[in-house]
């Protein structure tokens, strides 16, 4: 998979070179280049933000450079994209919220483009033109307000990139997690059996496998009823 994403801070996305996506980078699994938003201003100043049309507080990121930036990375018209057509996703509080399903769908595209905001935001014009000639997503990672794109960002890629083949060792530990089924995960324990006075529950020491996945099971209800109610499916909602 091929990541290209535009922000004002590209050195943020350095991390990217560290822990399970950095190994994906090395092996090629996985493409990440962060385009620094600057390079594509032409004034002496470097000016990627102006006041808002129809006044109100802060700064609003100018039209012009997104667009330069976005013509250096998205197919022209004339060339059609080898594999499927790229999707350009735009943090946004106003987005739709991500989620793990969002997730799996994004790890099966080729190429996502992510665009990173600041300020009070990018001029509409910038996600209209882009709709000319790609998939344009606004996305947000969840109900609280950031001061930019870049952490959301990174949020998403490692939620999409750990689900490309390859990246994470062990798929199964993909399985078993919260919100991959729709429920919570359960508790886990390691050793020792006993710790600061607390013993871990005796069934998982039972070896009674099929007793241990329906104790696993009752315990992913059990959380999911009490911390999450609504991700409970109609089946196991409690009875009225
Ligand atoms: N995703 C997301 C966001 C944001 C966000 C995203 C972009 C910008 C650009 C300026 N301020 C921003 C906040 N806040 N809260 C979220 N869940």
């Amino acid at each position: 998979m091929r990541i290209d994403v535009v922000t004002i801070f590209p050195e943020f996305f350095d991390v990217l070179d560290i822990s399970l996506l950095g190994r994906a980078r090395q092996t090629g699994l996985l493409d990440v280049t962060a385009h620094n938003l600057r390079e594509f201003t032409h004034d002496r100043h470097r000016t990627v933000d102006d006041t808002p049309y129809g006044g109100g507080a802060g700064m609003v990121m100018k039209p012009e450079p997104w667009g330069e930036a976005l013509d250096s990375i998205l197919p022209t018209e004339t060339e059609a994209p080898g594999g499927d057509a790229p999707v350009v996703i735009f943090p946004s509080p106003a987005g739709t919220v991500f989620t793990q399903k969002m997730a799996r769908e994004l790890a099966q595209r080729e190429h996502l483009v992510f665009g990173c905001g600041r300020y009070e935001g990018i001029d509409q014009r910038v996600f209209d033109h882009a709709a000319t000639r790609a998939e344009v997503r606004l996305v947000s990672i969840g109900d609280y307000v950031l001061n930019g794109g870049e952490v959301a960002v990174m949020a998403m890629i490692e939620a999409i990139g750990r689900l490309i083949p390859g990246v994470v060792g062990n798929p199964e530990s993909l399985v078993e997690e919260s919100h991959e089924d729709g429920l919570l995960e359960y508790p886990s324990y390691t050793k020792p059996a006993a710790w600061r006075g607390l013993e871990v529950p005796p069934i998982l020491l039972s070896g009674n496998h099929r007793a241990i996945d329906d104790w696993r099971r009752a315990q992913q209800i059990e959380r999911t009823r009490t911390v999450r109610p609504d991700l409970l499916p109609p089946d196991l909602l409690p009875n009225e």
